[in-house]
């Protein structure tokens, strides 16, 4: 498995040149670094942890496409994640209702189910020491405890499954959860769901209704620190509306084998959402 360490410059694999790494992998040899490195547009001299935005994305998209094109997971498993109550599970849901071909990870909670919540289509509900259990036996892909108060995880072997039987898979997670994903498959394509304005994304939470004034505050709060997450990301889809973010979502799934040849890596649009500013989102 692929593996590269941007988010620790300091650490042995920061450390480590670009060009160590590429011709770590197997059939790439100087020559092939050579002109990698060139159509990448990163320096002989650098190392992991000291590329720009840019060259780290233009990397990242090198690795996602060579493990695509020998086997590995690709496109396919997508992460979306977003600050609360932007429509991440709205959206997800759509997903699950317009696109079958696309498989909606279940993952497994130590929270109560709410009324109308199906064991194994919305969640698998545990108990904390089942929870446990799971974490020993390395059962979870990744799992967190989400809004300080229980425990989410994505079940291993459903994801690896469907990805072996060549479906997309897309995990509805929080953003630690996508991180962990990021370490764990580094070819995983992150998807960072953006509200059109913080305005809005306070005007859903309160419109939804399920949590109190004082924990609806608690949240906007987090999701302030959350939405400086977005840089992480590989793409972002701003939640207008609803099908049409949906469509954007499942367009990022679509099999990026070819696309090398048919556009210069740099050339290719990193977001899918329409443009913002960040600030108008803290306003
Ligand atoms: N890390 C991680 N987060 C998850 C997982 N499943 C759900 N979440 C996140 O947990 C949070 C709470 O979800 P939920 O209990 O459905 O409540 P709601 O977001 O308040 O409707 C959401 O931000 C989800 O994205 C998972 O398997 N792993
Ligand atoms: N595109 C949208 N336009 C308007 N309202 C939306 C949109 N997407 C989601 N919502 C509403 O916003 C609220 C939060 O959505 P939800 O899916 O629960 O968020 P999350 O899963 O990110 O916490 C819900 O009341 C939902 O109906």
């Amino acid at each position: 498995m692929l593996r590269v360490a941007y988010d620790d410059p300091e650490g042995v694999e920061g450390r480590l040149r670009v060009t160590e790494f590429l011709t770590s992998i197997p059939a790439i040899g100087q020559t092939k670094c050579a002109r990698i490195m060139d159509e990448l547009q990163i320096a002989a001299s650098k190392r992991l942890g000291g590329l720009g935005r840019l060259q780290r994305r233009r990397l990242r998209e090198f690795t996602a496409d060579w493990v695509s094109d020998h086997g590995g997971t690709g496109d396919r498993l997508v992460v979306l994640a977003g600050p609360t109550a932007v429509g991440k599970g709205t959206v997800a849901g759509y997903i699950r209702e317009h696109h079958p071909d696309v498989k909606l990870s279940v993952s497994a909670t130590t929270r109560a189910p709410r009324p109308g919540e199906v064991e194994g289509e919305h969640y698998y509900f545990v108990s904390d020491d089942e929870f446990d259990r799971m974490i020993a036996a390395g059962e979870l892909l990744e799992w967190a405890t989400v809004h300080n108060a229980y425990r989410y995880g994505t079940p291993r072997g459903p994801v690896e499954e469907a990805i072996a039987a060549g479906n997309s898979v897309l995990l509805e997670i929080d953003i630690q959860g996508a991180r962990s994903v990021r370490r764990a498959m580094p070819e995983a394509t992150l998807v960072f769901l953006l509200p059109p304005t913080w305005d809005e994304l306070v005007r859903r939470l309160v419109g939804r209704g399920t949590e109190s004034p004082a924990e609806q505050q608690r949240r906007l709060e987090t999701a302030k620190v959350e939405l400086a997450a977005v840089e992480e990301f590989d793409h972002q889809v701003v939640n207008h509306e609803v099908r049409e973010a949906a469509q954007k979502v499942v367009d990022l799934m679509r099999p990026r084998r070819g696309r090398r040849h048919a556009a210069p890596r740099h050339d290719l649009p990193r977001t899918g959402g329409a443009p913002h500013s960040k600030e108008s989102l803290h306003g």
